[in-house]
C-alpha cells in the first residue's frame, strides 16, 4: 500500500459520510463497511478520524485484518516506521551456531550431533512444539525446518482468512485440494516413502530422498494449526486412510491408472469401513461383495455410514464381505465411481462440518476383480495395518489442536482484563494453562518416540509392535484434546459460546472434539486395545511373568 496520509489527513475524515480510523499505523475507509459491520456503526463513528488501535484490538483477533486490509486499508500515516522483517515465521531456517561443515551435512548427520534449529514462530512456549524455540531435538533437521516455514507460509496467507466462512459453508474450495496436489503435499502424506514417481510437481522444500515419516507429521500438525478439523479432514481425511491402502496391497496396474490423478489432487479417494451396525467391531461388517458366475466381477451391495470425504470421492477403499462370517471373510476393494450404482448423501454432524461426512450406498455395483486390494478374504489385515497409520493422524491434530486451545487462550489472557488484572495474573488461569501443557507435551513426546519406531520397524513389526502404543497414545491425545478445548473455552467465556469472532477457533474446537474421540477406535477400545495387544506382543517375545 504506496499511499502516506498524515495524522490531520486523517482526523479529517471523522464523520459517517467520510469515516476513516488508524489501526496499527495503517489507514482504513471504513464509510462503506460501517452499515455491514457486525459491532455496530455508532462504535465506529466513535473514533472515526482517530487512532483505534487500542479498541480494536480488545474486540478481534489478527484474522480479522487479515481478511479485511486488501478490502479496506487505503495507505499509511507517514510517521509509520519502515516495516522490519516480519517477526514470524522466519523463512530461511539456519543452524543457530553451525560448526564447519555442519550445516550442508545437518540432514544426513547422527541424531546426537544435530544442533538445535533457529527459534521459528511466535515463541510462546507450549504452543508449538519445544524445538521450535530452539530447543535440541534428535528429529528434526534444516529439511524439516523448510517445510515448516513453506507450510506456515501458505496457510497463514491463504488458508486460516477463510477457515470460519469454509466451516459455515461446510465446504472447502475444490482448488484447495488441487494445490495440495500441486504443491506435491498428498504424495508425502501416505506413511511411506515419497511417491516421487506419481506426481508432476514434488515438494518445494524437501528433496524426495530426505522426505521420513517426520515430514509427514509436521505437514500434518501445520495443517492442523488452522484449529478445523473440518478443514485438515477435507484435504487429508479421506485421502490419508482410503490412499495407503491402494499403494501398499494395490496391484501395480490398478495403482499406475489411477494414483497420479489422486496424487496430483484431480481425484478424490475415502475410505469406506464403517457401517450403521458396524463402527469399531469391524470384523462383522455386512456390505457383501460376490463374485460373478465368470469370475471377473464382484457385485456389491450394502451401506455405509460416517465416511469422509464421501460426497466427493471419486473412489472408495471399500471394506466388504466375500466369504463367510468374522474377520475372515473380508476383503477390499476399490470401487470407481464411475461403475454406477453408488449413491452418496451428506450427513449432519456436531463437528467437522466442512469435511463431508457421508452415507453411501452401494446397490449392484460391478467391480472388477482387478479392484480387489490385498488377497480376497484377507482384507482385515490390511484394514489393521492401516488404522495404525490413521491413528497416528488423529494423534498429531488432536495434539496441534490442544495447543491452538492452548495458544488461543495464552493470548486472550494477556489481553482480558477482569477484577483489575489480566487473566494471566489470576493463579487459576494460570493453572488451567499448566495443565494444558503438561499433558501436550508429554503426549507429543511419546508421538515423536512412536513416529521414529515406524521409521525404524518395518511394516509388519510396526503393526504387531506398536499396535498397544499407538492406540494408547490415540486415547491419550483425545482426552488431552477435549481437556484443552473444555479449558480453553473457560478462559475465552461466552466468546466461546457464539461461533466466530475471537472465541471463534476454540468454539469449533469444542464442536470437533467427538469427532476425535469415537471415530478410528473409540477412546474405550483403544484404551483396552493398548493392553491387550501389548501383553499379546510381548508374550510372542517371550515376556516373563
Ligand atoms: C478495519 C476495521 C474493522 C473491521 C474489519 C472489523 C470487523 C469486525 C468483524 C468481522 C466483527 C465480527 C466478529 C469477529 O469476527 O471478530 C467485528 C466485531 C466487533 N467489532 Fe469490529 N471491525 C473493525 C474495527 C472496529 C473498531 C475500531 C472497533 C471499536 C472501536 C470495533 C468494535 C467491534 C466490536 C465491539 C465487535 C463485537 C465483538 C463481539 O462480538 O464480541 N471494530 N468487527
Amino acid at each position: 500500500m504506496s499511499k502516506t496520509f498524515t495524522q490531520s489527513d486523517v482526523a479529517s475524515h471523522n464523520k459517517a459520510d467520510s469515516l476513516w480510523i488508524v489501526i496499527d499505523g495503517d489507514v482504513y475507509d471504513l464509510t462503506k463497511f460501517q452499515d455491514d459491520h457486525p459491532g455496530g456503526k455508532k462504535i465506529l463513528q466513535r473514533v472515526a478520524g482517530k487512532d483505534a488501535s487500542k479498541q480494536f484490538w480488545k474486540y478481534h483477533n489478527e484474522g480479522i485484518l487479515k481478511k479485511y486490509q486488501k478490502q479496506l486499508q487505503i495507505g499509511s500515516l507517514d510517521t509509520k516506521p519502515k516495516p522490519a522483517a516480519p517477526p514470524a515465521p522466519a523463512p530461511t531456517p539456519k543452524k543457530a551456531a553451525p560448526k564447519p561443515k555442519a550445516a550442508a551435512a545437518a540432514a544426513a548427520a547422527p541424531a546426537e550431533e544435530a544442533e538445535a534449529l533457529e527459534p521459528f514462530g511466535l515463541q510462546i512456549p507450549f504452543a508449538d512444539p519445544s524445538w521450535y524455540q530452539g530447543h535440541h531435538s534428535p528429529y528434526f533437521n534444516e529439511t524439516h525446518a523448510a517445510l515448516r516455514a513453506e507450510v506456515r507460509e501458505w496457510i497463514e496467507t491463504e488458508i486460516e482468512p477463510h477457515i470460519t466462512e469454509w466451516d459455515e459453508k461446510k465446504e472447502v474450495p475444490a482448488e484447495i485440494y488441487k494445490e495440495m496436489g500441486r504443491r506435491g503435499y498428498l504424495a508425502g502424506l501416505l506413511g511411506t516413502h515419497y511417491q516421487k514417481d506419481y506426481v508432476q510437481n514434488p515438494i518445494k522444500s524437501v528433496p524426495p530422498e530426505k522426505w521420513d515419516l517426520f515430514h509427514e507429521m509436521l505437514l500434518t500438525d501445520e495443517l492442523s494449526r488452522t484449529g478445523s478439523g473440518g478443514f485438515v479432514w477435507n484435504v487429508i481425511g479421506g485421502f490419508g486412510i482410503g490412499c495407503p491402502p491402494l499403494v501398499k496391497f494395490g496391484k501395480k496396474s490398478l495403482v499406475d491408472r489411477i494414483l497420479p490423478g489422486i496424487l496430483n489432487g484431480d481425484k478424490r479417494i475415502c475410505l469406506a469401513i464403517t457401517e450403521p451396525d458396524a463402527g469399531s467391531d469391524v470384523a462383522n461388517l455386512t456390505c457383501e461383495a460376490k463374485l460373478s458366475e465368470d469370475g471377473k466381477y464382484y457385485i456389491v451391495n450394502g451401506e455405509k455410514k460416517w465416511i469422509t470425504n464421501g460426497i466427493w470421492a471419486d473412489y472408495f477403499t471399500t471394506a466388504v464381505r466375500t466369504g463367510g462370517p468374522g474377520m475372515n471373510g473380508v476383503s477390499l476393494l476399490l470401487i470407481e465411481r464411475d461403475f454406477g450404482g453408488v449413491s452418496t448423501r451428506r450427513m449432519d454432524c456436531q463437528g467437522v462440518w466442512s469435511s463431508g461426512t457421508t452415507y453411501i450406498t452401494f446397490e449392484d455395483v460391478k467391480v472388477p476383480v482387478e479392484n480387489l486390494i490385498g488377497k480376497e478374504n484377507q482384507g482385515f489385515r490390511v484394514i489393521m495395518t492401516n488404522f495404525n497409520h490413521e491413528r497416528i493422524g488423529i494423534i498429531i491434530q488432536c495434539l496441534r489442536f490442544s495447543r491452538v486451545c492452548f495458544e488461543e487462550s495464552v493470548k486472550y489472557a494477556n489481553k482480558r482484563k477482569t477484577f483489575g488484572k489480566k487473566l494471566i495474573d489470576h493463579p487459576v488461569i494460570r493453572l488451567k494453562l499448566a495443565h494444558m501443557a503438561r499433558q501436550i507435551e508429554a503426549s507429543y513426546n511419546w508421538l515423536e518416540n512412536i513416529i521414529y519406531q515406524c521409521q525404524k520397524m518395518g511394516e509388519t513389526e510396526a503393526m504387531l509392535r506398536l499396535g498397544g502404543p499407538i492406540a494408547g497414545l490415540k486415547a491419550q491425545a483425545t482426552v488431552t484434546f477435549e481437556f484443552c478445548a473444555r479449558e480453553a473455552s473457560q478462559i475465552f467465556g461466552g466468546l466461546s459460546y457464539s461461533r466466530g469472532g475471537q472465541g471463534g477457533k476454540v468454539e469449533r474446537l469444542y464442536r470437533d472434539v467427538r469427532a476425535y474421540a469415537i471415530p478410528g477406535g473409540s477412546e474405550e477400545i483403544m484404551l483396552d486395545l493398548s493392553i491387550r495387544q501389548s501383553m499379546r506382543v510381548a508374550k510372542m517375545l517371550g515376556m516373563k511373568l
